[in-house]
């Protein structure tokens, strides 16, 4: 592995850990993005899929938020869809839009069309070298997280064909054919797990797994479709990385509505549960802690269309919540394209000035 400078500031893996922290660490799903004017001058000279492939481009998107906010950490600039684009699928990222898949998967028998063992350094190997890159431009200031999409969010995309408000042609394999999708979330599955540890080789450190499309399934189906992966995920993650004598990193699920089963997702190797605004802090707390896992969360990214006042109101009440210990504050869900950064400073400066009082408190 490559020599990297040293972490300086390292709130958010102590968080993981239910460690000691001086200040609540913050960071927000989708920093980089549209919001940013800066951001929008690099699509205005490149296609979403090059940023992503660049790593210069991916590189300096990441970095982007760093420089306006105090954030205690930076993710990789990616996307969760180039798994399926690295079994052979293609994606499109169509303004106003999002994503489209030109040829989605309409009958199983086309899953064995699709790569069955991919060379993940081949196919992906722009994702390593742009997070090499970042973690070296960092200079230690803040930890990167890496990332991927989870099995079933994944499948719900590759059947769907792009966004969909039910997403019911892919709930509709799982009824249909439930065979043929267990195959096809076992092919993600292994993908995915290769695919993590190799962001960890190439210097993440620490890793998120997108479930956003936990809400659009029963209890009953997330068990059978959903979750199982995700544990495996983390269990094969971090079998990996002691079998290659690398040391752990902190592991992160975020499974979008799945207030239904916080109990089993605490019953995981995840170290961190990532909550949605659906969800109270301290009822998550009486769940997860016995377990003894931090959590993350959980603003309503809507809270920021509000004023400022409002923004460090609901951000202090957060806080206080969840209490200093083993919290990662976080919105709920991603930056919206139209909030204005000011929100996002406001939110990250409340979360340090109120953890800090309430760290002095307690
Ligand atoms: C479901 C999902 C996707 N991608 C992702 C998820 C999981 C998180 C979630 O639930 O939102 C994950 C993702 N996508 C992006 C990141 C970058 C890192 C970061 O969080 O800053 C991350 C972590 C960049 C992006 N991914 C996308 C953009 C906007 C596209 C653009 O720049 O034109 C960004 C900044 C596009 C994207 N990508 C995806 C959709 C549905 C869309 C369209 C919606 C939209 O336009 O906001 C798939």
């Amino acid at each position: 592995m490559t020599d990297f400078p040293s972490l300086k500031n390292d709130l958010l893996i102590r968080a993981a850990y239910c460690e000691e922290v001086e200040r609540t660490p913050v960071w927000a799903m989708r920093q980089a993005g549209r919001y940013l004017k800066e951001f929008q001058e690099v699509r205005a000279k490149h296609d979403f899929f090059t940023v992503c492939r660049t790593p210069e481009l991916a590189c300096e998107v990441t970095l982007q938020p760093l420089r306006r906010f105090d954030l205690d950490a930076a993710i990789i600039f990616s996307d969760i869809l180039v798994i399926p684009q690295a079994l052979g699928m293609e994606v499109q990222m169509v303004p106003g839009k999002g994503p489209v898949f030109p040829k989605p998967l309409i009958h199983p028998n086309e899953i064995k069309a699709l790569n069955q063992d991919p060379d993940i350094d081949k196919e992906l190997g722009y994702v390593f070298d742009a997070i090499t890159l970042t973690r070296k431009k960092l200079e230690g200031k803040v930890p990167l997280i890496g990332f991927s999409g989870a099995p079933w969010t994944l499948m719900a995309y590759m059947v769907e064909g792009g966004s969909s408000a039910t997403f019911s042609k892919a709930r509709a394999w799982l009824f249909q054919y439930p065979e043929e999708s267990e195959l096809l979330l076992n092919l993600l599955t292994n993908t995915i797990i290769k695919y993590l540890v190799n962001q960890v080789k190439a210097g993440a450190q620490t890793l998120q797994v997108f479930e956003s499309h936990a809400g659009i399934l029963g209890s009953s189906t997330f068990a059978k479709f959903s979750l199982q992966y995700l544990s495996r995920i983390a269990s094969g993650v971090k079998k990996e990385l002691s079998d290659l004598g690398i040391s752990r990193v902190p592991l992160i699920v975020f499974a979008k509505g799945a207030h239904y089963a916080l109990e089993e997702l605490s019953a995981t190797d995840y170290d961190v549960i990532s909550l949605d605004w659906t969800i109270d802090p301290k009822r998550a707390r009486e769940i997860s802690s016995a377990k003894g896992k931090a959590l993350q969360g959980n603003l309503d990214p809507a809270v920021l269309y509000g004023s400022p006042d409002s923004i460090n109101c609901a951000t202090k009440r957060m806080v206080e919540a969840f209490g200093a210990r083993g919290h990662i504050a976080n919105l709920g869900h991603g930056m919206y394209p139209d909030l204005k950064p000011e929100s996002l400073k406001a939110f990250v400066d409340t979360v340090h000035s109120a953890s800090q009082e309430c760290i002095k408190n307690s």
